[in-house]
């Protein structure tokens, strides 16, 4: 049976795999959730430490999508969008760095961006229609996005990202391509960029003529899969070992896709939302109010998410109760579950930099700011078994920081990220008015 997406906001409003992905966003703003997320079967598991990334990619998406697409399409859809390793670097006996930023545009969102772009293509191929991809950036997604989509056929993107608010040579990424992508430069924050991207797709009429869709994490399809990673780095672990994840978050897919595969039946630990001074979530984790409230600039620049997009999705699931067949908690029972299982912690831009220093000194191992902010918060937590932080983005695309902590030439800069230096940046400008951009999308 192919399985159907319910809204986290009521969940008799269910739509069908295409649906899903096509609107993104369902019309009362909740967001897509599958409606069976059950444990993968016997046969998986007996397997599972042998299988290629991209076979295991493609069993964990034919288990959740049920058979929606057939296998025979499925199966090359996910080995092609995920042709790049992600390994495990070993810093302690107690300790490993997830490496996700081994693709294209050397971060994480390249398994999201890539698998979207193919699934979306593969989904729409008998429509006809021009599809027009928002999406809202505060780093790493836009790049991503931009280069999983550029020159596919029949589809334009549309990248908004905050003036000043991410890293130069990511912006290098967004703004250079040309051909179908654009990028609109907000004077504003990220949280502005991501309520303009969510009016469009308020405005059904609109949504409904220019063919929206997202390719942010509120797109159920981006998160299938991150979840791969999980399984990923779970196997490169020697037997019976259950790990830890430390997931440096901002608008909160990421952890969101590891808790998918903890439902999936992945043997996990616990896992830490690690984050910057946008600390919302690990404020709420420590017993007060779910606040979302507006971001501030940090080193840790695609982590500054005043109102992360996932913490609906991330209720939802830990509403799920382990045994398939009882009820759903309420959102009040979800909602202590979540803080009794989840730690969050959040760190200054000072202790980041102090982590880059520390773990080059002691290791001669480079993280990039984010990653350094998930290298403090495995620090500070008491866990049994193995530790993972995720690195979600190659040190190189943060140089001014590395290099203000490290000195010159001390991080390479890979030939994908030094050969757009020299291309001039294309951008237009944008006001963080709802009415104004509207207008400008048509
Ligand atoms: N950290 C992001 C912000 C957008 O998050 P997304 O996961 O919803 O795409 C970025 O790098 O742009």
């Amino acid at each position: 049976m192919p399985t159907q997406f319910y809204s986290t906001n009521d969940r008799s409003n269910v739509q069908p795999l295409k649906e899903a992905v096509l609107r993104s966003l369902p019309a009362d703003r909740g967001l897509y959730m599958p409606e069976e997320i059950t444990p993968l079967p016997a046969s998986f598991w007996e397997s599972w430490r042998d299988l290629s990334l991209g076979e295991l990619g493609f069993q964990v998406t034919r288990h959740l999508l049920g058979d929606a697409i057939p296998d025979e399409d499925l199966r090359p859809l996910v080995e092609e969008a995920i042709n790049f390793p992600a390994p495990l670097y070993q810093l302690t006996d107690k300790l490993s760095v997830l490496e996700l930023f081994h693709g294209p545009t050397l971060a994480f969102k390249d398994f999201g961006a890539r698998f979207m772009a193919r699934l979306m293509g593969y989904l729409t191929k008998d429509d006809g229609r021009e599809l027009t991809v928002l999406v809202a950036t505060s780093g790493d997604t836009g790049g991503a996005v931009a280069s999983a989509f550029h020159n596919v056929p029949g589809t334009k993107v549309v990248i908004l990202y905050p003036k000043g608010g991410v890293s130069d040579l990511q912006e290098k990424q967004l703004t250079t391509l040309g051909g179908n992508i654009t990028a609109l430069e907000v004077s504003g924050t990220f949280d502005d960029c991501q309520r303009l991207v969510k009016a469009a797709f308020s405005d059904r009429e609109l949504s409904e003529r220019l063919n929206l869709t997202s390719a942010n994490s509120i797109n159920i399809s981006r998160l299938i899969p991150q979840s791969f990673y999980y399984f990923e780095a779970a196997r490169q672990l020697p037997e019976g070992i259950k790990p830890t994840f430390i997931v440096p978050s901002g608008n909160f897919g990421n952890l969101t896709a590891g808790l998918l595969a903890q439902r999936l039946g992945l043997p996990i630990e616990k896992f830490v939302a690690a984050t910057n001074t946008n600390d919302v979530v690990p404020r709420y984790l420590l017993g007060g109010t779910y606040e979302p409230r507006p971001s501030v600039a940090t080193i840790s620049n695609a982590m500054d998410v005043g109102a992360p997009s996932n913490f609906a999705r991330m209720v939802d699931l830990f509403a799920r109760p382990a045994n398939p067949a009882a009820e759903k908690l309420t959102e009040a029972d979800a909602l202590d579950e979540m803080s009794a299982h989840l730690q969050g912690l959040a760190y200054t831009d000072t202790a980041t930099r102090h982590a880059i220093r520390e773990v080059w000194e002691n290791h001669r191992y480079a993280l990039c700011p984010h990653t350094a902010v998930a290298y403090l918060a495995a620090k500070d937590i008491e866990t049994p078994g193995h530790k993972i932080i995720l690195s979600t983005a190659h040190p190189a695309k943060f140089l001014p920081t590395m290099e203000e902590e490290l000195g010159p030439g001390t991080v390479p800069i890979p030939e994908r990220l030094a050969c757009l230096t020299d291309i001039p940046k294309v951008a237009e400008s944008m006001e963080p008015d709802e009415a104004v951009f509207l207008t400008w999308l048509g």
